[in-house]
Parts: structure tokens; C-alpha cells; sequence
């Protein structure tokens, strides 16, 4: 496919999103339709809608409309790029720009936000004026792609050689101890022998920062009760060792590759459907919003709603209050979201901690998100003997 034949392709998928549909159904039904799309170009393609859904606003504001055609020009020029270049009429690339096509270059303020406002209204209330621009202007980029080492297998240095064998090229991540950050070859991590042979997971920054901030040592009985994929069973897997970790999600389904990754990894995982304490360490990497990560998940920021927010805080003091008999004498219990408000962060740990007197709080952290990584949000919490 051709640079504008690519953009058409991606006009094409917000129009359908803009009617509704979900983004990867959109995506899905245009490269089922377009066979002649090889991989570089259905790439393109996704690049370009993450692009629009991360500035939707400002996207339609500077392309002067609400269509598919009219953000995708709005990308194009907030990304200091030539529309013309692409608008060109010629093969299967957008119609030519009319003259009077484009909107203003003086953005108003809502647009260059581009988050919702009531969004808008909670990140200035946790984090001031100062800190929520930053953070709305975070989530307006693409995320970096980062690998964790796992440190059964390899260092830094090993690791490093053995992506650069495959033309994957990194660098140290402050955030994390094994945290490298793709610099070159991103989209061929999941064909290199480094990930095949578990030598490297997918793991952004900010997750692995929290799992090497606990106080873990050999030996314990760790529980991760929100595993999903299991990225951080197997981080904490390493940190142990090799395990064993108790691994569990009330939805079984998330927890279907786990076992072949652990594999690879060398990690002792064990998937449990009811987890029977007493654990030293339980791991509650809740269900939360998100919005630390709404760069990689861009439409999430545009439909999140207040009524979401609601549910989700109760499912957190559900899944607290689930967990806390499960954990030993001096347990210690791990609350983390991938969250930047503190409605799910701050307020569900004291909301917890009035609830349950009998724990304390060791520590916490909120991470924002930066060029190294995603925000975070992680509180330790220890029961007293
Ligand atoms: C943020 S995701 C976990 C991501 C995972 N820890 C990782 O590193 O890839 C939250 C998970 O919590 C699970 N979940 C939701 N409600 C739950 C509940 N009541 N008990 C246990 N798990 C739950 C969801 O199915 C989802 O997989």
C-alpha cells in the first residue's frame, strides 16, 4: 500500500469507530477486506488510528471536523507532517485537500488537553494544574515499548547482545533495575530468540519498578490474585527464584497463556480457581481505568465514564476485602492499579485501612507517566501480628 493509501485505510476505521464500533473490530473487518495489506501496512494503519484516538480532539479541531478524513488531516498536521503529500487523489490515497479544508492552528484549550473534561476536573484535583497538563499531554503520545529481563536466564548485558542479534536494539530504563526500552526493532520482539526462550517478557517500566519494590525473599507464599496474563506472576516468580507463585483471576480465560509462558520463563506458576491462605505476600493488581495507560489504549480515555469509575471501586473494596483473610500473621498485602486518579488509588487504601484495623501502610508510590513508562499506583500494606 502506498503512505495515502494507508491514511484512506485509517479514515475509513474512525469513521466506522466514530459510528460506534470497536476500535480492534474496526481494525479486524478492514484487514479481513483488505488482503492485499501485508504486515508493515496493517501496522501503519493501527499507528495511525492510535494516533487519532490519542488527540481526538485536537486532531478535529486543527483538521477542522469530526470525520474520519478530517482528524487523520488533523494528525497529520499537529504532527508538523504535509498532508498534501498524502492527500493526493492518486490511487486508493485521500481526495486532494480543497483550499478551505483544515481548521485553526490556535488550538483552544479543551483540545490540547484531549481528555475528557471530567477527566480533566479529577487529574487537577489529585495532582494540580501543573502535573495533570503533563499527564494529559503523556497520554497524547505513543507509549515506549519495554522489556523486562528475566533475571533467571540473563543480565542486562546478555540480554542486550542477544536482542541485538535480531536487529532489536534497547536502552536502560531508569525506572527498573531489568527494564530496557526499545529503541529499534520494536514490532520484532515476539519473533526473537531473546523472547522465545524467555529470556525477555513485554513488561512496561512502572510494573516491574513495583514487583522489585517489595519486600520478597525465597521462600514465601506469594499469592497473585489478579494475574490475567500473568506478567507479574512471573515477575515475581524471578524475584523468588523461579516460585513457586500462586497465580489466579476470577476470569480463568486471562490466565490461558500463563502456563506456556511460565515455561519459557523457567517459573514456577500455579494457577489456583480458590486460593487457600494462609500467604505471606498477596498481590491484588486490581481491575481499574487504566488511565496510566491510555496511551496504549487509547479509546478507553474517550469512554471511560463516571458510572465505570463507580463500579470499579467496588469491585477494588470487594477484592480487598476478599483477599485480607487470606494472608498469615504478619502478611503483607500489595494493592497496585495501572491508575493515575486517586479514587481508585489512595482513597480505596485509606477507604481499606479505616475498614480493617489491623493493617498498616508500609508504603506507597504514585507513578506518572513519562517517556520511561506507564503511571502506576502501588500501596504495601502489612497486617500487624
Ligand atoms: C489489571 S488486570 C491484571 C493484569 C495482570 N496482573 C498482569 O500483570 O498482566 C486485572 C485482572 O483482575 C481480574 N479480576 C476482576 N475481578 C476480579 C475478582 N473479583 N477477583 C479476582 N480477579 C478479578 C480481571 O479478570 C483481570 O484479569
Amino acid at each position: 500500500m502506498t503512505p495515502g493509501a494507508r491514511v484512506q485505510a485509517a479514515i475509513e476505521v474512525i469513521d466506522k469507530v466514530r459510528a460506534g464500533m470497536a476500535t480492534e473490530q474496526a481494525l479486524t473487518r478492514w484487514a479481513r477486506g483488505a488482503r492485499y495489506a501485508g504486515s508493515k501496512d496493517r501496522a501503519a494503519v493501527r499507528d495511525h488510528v492510535f494516533d487519532a484516538l490519542r488527540m481526538w480532539r485536537s486532531a478535529a479541531e486543527r483538521g477542522g471536523g469530526e470525520s474520519g478524513r478530517h482528524r487523520m488531516l488533523g494528525v497529520l498536521l499537529l504532527q508538523g507532517k504535509d498532508p498534501a503529500e498524502l492527500f493526493t487523489g492518486e490511487g486508493h490515497a485521500p481526495a486532494c485537500l480543497a483550499e478551505d479544508e483544515g481548521g485553526s492552528a490556535e488550538l483552544s484549550e479543551e483540545a490540547v488537553r484531549d481528555v475528557p473534561d471530567w477527566i480533566w476536573g479529577a487529574f487537577l484535583d489529585d495532582h494540580g494544574p501543573a502535573k495533570a497538563a503533563e499527564i494529559a499531554q503523556t497520554l497524547r503520545c505513543r507509549a515506549p515499548i519495554t522489556l523486562r529481563i528475566n533475571g533467571l536466564m540473563g543480565d542486562p548485558n546478555v540480554a542486550r547482545e542477544v536482542l541485538a542479534e535480531d536487529g532489536i536494539e534497547t536502552r536502560a530504563n531508569p525506572r527498573a533495575d531489568l527494564a530496557l526500552t526499545v529503541t529499534e526493532g520494536a514490532r520484532r520482539v515476539a519473533q526473537s530468540r531473546a523472547y522465545r526462550d524467555g529470556l525477555v517478557e513485554l513488561q512496561d517500566a512502572a510494573s516491574q519498578a513495583a514487583i522489585e519494590a517489595l519486600p520478597l525473599s525465597v521462600g514465601m507464599r506469594v499469592l497473585d490474585y489478579c494475574a490475567g496474563g500473568g506478567g507479574k506472576s512471573l515477575a515475581l516468580a524471578a524475584r523468588l527464584g523461579g516460585g513457586p507463585v500462586w497465580a489466579h483471576d476470577s476470569d480463568k480465560k486471562r490466565m490461558r497463556d500463563l502456563p506456556g509462558r511460565a515455561e519459557r520463563a523457567a517459573a514456577d506458576i500455579r494457577i489456583v480457581a480458590r486460593p487457600k491462605g494462609p500467604f505471606d505476600l498477596i498481590l491484588c493488581d486490581v481491575p481499574c481505568s487504566g488511565s496510566g495507560t491510555w496511551r496504549r489504549a487509547p479509546e478507553a480515555k474517550w469512554r471511560f465514564d463516571k458510572e465505570d469509575l463507580a463500579d470499579l471501586r467496588n469491585v477494588q473494596r470487594e477484592i480487598l476485602s476478599d483477599v485480607a483473610p487470606m494472608l498469615s500473621g504478619e502478611g503483607i498485602l500489595v494493592y497496585a492499579t495501572c491508575s493515575v486518579m486517586s479514587a481508585e488509588n489512595d482513597q480505596i487504601v485509606s477507604w481499606f485501612l479505616s475498614e480493617n484495623q489491623d493493617f498498616g501502610l508500609l508504603s506507597s508510590q504514585q507513578v506518572l507517566p513519562d517517556e520511561d513508562g506507564d503511571g502506576f499506583y502501588y500501596a504495601i500494606l502489612r497486617r500487624a501480628a
